[in-house]
């Protein structure tokens, strides 16, 4: 100790609170150290850049959606699915408009299916780059977010 004093100034090379990028998780847009997917915004889909994401970087954010799953299509895309049963089928209608909002203030859209009346099933992906981006796992988050709770049967069986 050379008895100087100095003032720290937390090290900004890396962005705000953010780690550096770790190679083979480039599809994730910034691997931070925040767990809550749901504070961040979806980005534009009609960027140039948008690549989807490894299956690496997709099996590590899945686990911070809980209830949603990973699948892949007849065509091999890959996607988030989740369901949930509902008390009814205007109830059901009820939640797919709430989805709608958040969707509609994310500029991201999932796709909404309503089955057997009151089975509400989503699937979410990235259209544009045909498999899935961060814009994904943040929607979901959302969804995950919102209070459905008045809206869902008792005892859910899926
Ligand atoms: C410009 C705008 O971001 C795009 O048209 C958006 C709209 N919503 C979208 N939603 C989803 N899920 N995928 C897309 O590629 C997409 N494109």
């Amino acid at each position: 100790d050379n008895g100087c004093s100095s003032i720290r100034v937390p090290d900004k090379r890396h962005g705000s609170g953010c780690l550096p990028r770790v190679s083979g998780l480039s599809g994730i847009r910034a691997f931070c150290t925040n767990q809550d997917l749901s504070i961040k915004k979806c980005v534009p889909c009609s960027s140039k850049d948008l690549k989807p994401m490894t299956d690496e970087a997709a099996n590590i954010l899945i686990q911070r959606v809980p209830g949603w799953n990973l699948v892949k299509d007849d065509d091999g895309t890959h996607k988030l699915h989740r369901s949930w049963k509902v008390k009814t089928f205007v109830k059901g209608m009820e939640f797919l408009r709430l989805v709608a909002d958040v969707a509609e203030a994310e500029g991201h859209h999932p796709d909404l299916h309503l089955v057997g009346w009151n089975n509400v099933k989503i699937d979410i992906w990235t259209h544009a780059v045909g498999g899935l981006t961060e814009n994904d796992f943040i929607l979901a988050a959302k969804i995950s977010g919102l209070n459905l709770h008045h809206l869902l049967r008792i005892t859910p069986s899926h």
